[in-house]
């Protein structure tokens, strides 16, 4: 960046179509962490980190991933804190806002003041100009690896050799050869209609783009709730990322997506299967500790002014059967045993 030029930051928000459509940018760090070594990041302990938003769909399904494999000792993970803030409050030119460290959750890496500041660390030309979780981070080179959610889940795997034996799927690729036409399949309308289309239809400025978008989630729903009550799992009778990659979104549903995004059905109400199925991937072993309801919560209903001026947090519909406050009256009805061992044994 020369002189006198400035970066232009943006964040989801500024990322409209002029029809009031919200269009997600492409993420710009796309580099792979690999066992042989055969790229510029091999697989090693404690050489790499996470950088995530216990909000964040995208960054929890590689917290999912990594605890999943049994990563947890392996690849160490800082959090941001769950509200944004302007991230250059004296330059009035510059209304960035975006994800903060803080002393009670400091970056213990580079000791960033935010996530900005960390890609300014490594990009100081201003290639990039929108800052994101996840990041894979690079602590022997300085380097970001990726900030590609979805490929961060695949190259996971590369770390088999450290993981934790005792985890649930150690030593297992979520992305099987064998399986990989029909993953690709349901990721293909996962994505669109179901991960981004709650975002499309939470930030669309034009009532045609959120009726357009909304309904677009609601398929989404009744074709996953469809799969379900046929097989176990939405790429067959084998759990795969396919199922990671739905359930992030499922899990934020009914508290957060259904009120402060306007997707008004919920699952627990609507798709009996969907939340059976959501609450199976809760309850496997490390991923209750991948999801911080609370946090989720106020990140959203506290960050985006624009949909939510006066930072209003909606009550929890679930405090509705319960006695107990938010979160422990969400945790209360997501940890209830679930039915599906029952309802398609696996296969021995
Ligand atoms: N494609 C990215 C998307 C990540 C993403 O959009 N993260 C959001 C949080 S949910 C973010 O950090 N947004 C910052 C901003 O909007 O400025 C991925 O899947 O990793």
């Amino acid at each position: 960046m020369t002189e006198g030029q400035k970066r232009k930051a943006v964040t989801a928000m500024d990322e409209m179509s002029k029809d009031g459509k919200f269009q997600r940018t492409e993420s710009q760090y796309r580099a792979w962490v690999k066992a042989d070594g055969s790229t510029d990041f091999p697989a090693e302990k404690d050489r790499y980190v996470i950088y995530y938003s216990w909000a964040c769909p995208w960054a929890c399904r590689t917290l999912a991933v990594r605890a999943l494999l049994g990563l947890q000792d392996v690849i160490e993970t800082i959090a941001v804190e769950p509200i944004m803030a302007r991230t250059k409050p004296d330059d009035p030119e510059d209304q960035h806002i975006g994800w903060w460290f803080s002393d009670k959750r400091p970056d213990t890496i580079n000791g960033c003041k935010h996530i900005r500041e960390l890609y300014e660390k490594v990009d100081p030309q201003g290639k990039t100009t929108k800052f994101t979780v996840p990041v894979l981070f690079d602590k022997k080179q300085n380097k970001i690896v990726s900030n590609e959610s979805s490929e961060i889940i695949r190259m996971l795997k590369e770390f088999n050799e450290f993981a934790d034996k005792s985890a649930p799927f150690a030593g297992v690729d979520l992305y099987p050869e064998d399986l990989k036409k029909e993953i690709d399949a349901v990721n293909e309308w996962v994505y669109p209609m179901y991960n981004n289309g709650v975002y499309r239809s939470g930030f669309a400025t034009s009532q045609e783009a959120y009726n357009e978008a909304v309904k677009e989630v609601w398929e989404a729903l009744d074709r996953a709730e469809k799969i379900l009550s046929e097989q176990r799992y939405l790429a067959g009778d084998r759990f795969t990322e396919a199922d990671v990659r739905f359930f992030v979104t499922s899990v934020r549903f009914d508290e957060i997506y259904a009120s402060h995004f306007k997707c008004t059905r919920r699952i627990s109400e609507s798709c009996p299967h969907v939340f059976e199925h959501l609450k199976e991937i809760l309850q496997m072993p490390g991923v209750r500790d991948t999801v911080d309801i609370d946090d989720a919560r106020t990140h959203y209903t506290c960050s985006h002014k624009k949909i939510n001026p006066f930072s209003i947090i909606p009550i929890s519909p679930f405090q509705a059967f319960s006695d107990k406050d938010f979160p422990e009256c969400w945790y209360e009805v997501h940890m209830k045993p679930h039915n599906r061992d029952e309802k398609f044994p696996v296969k021995k």
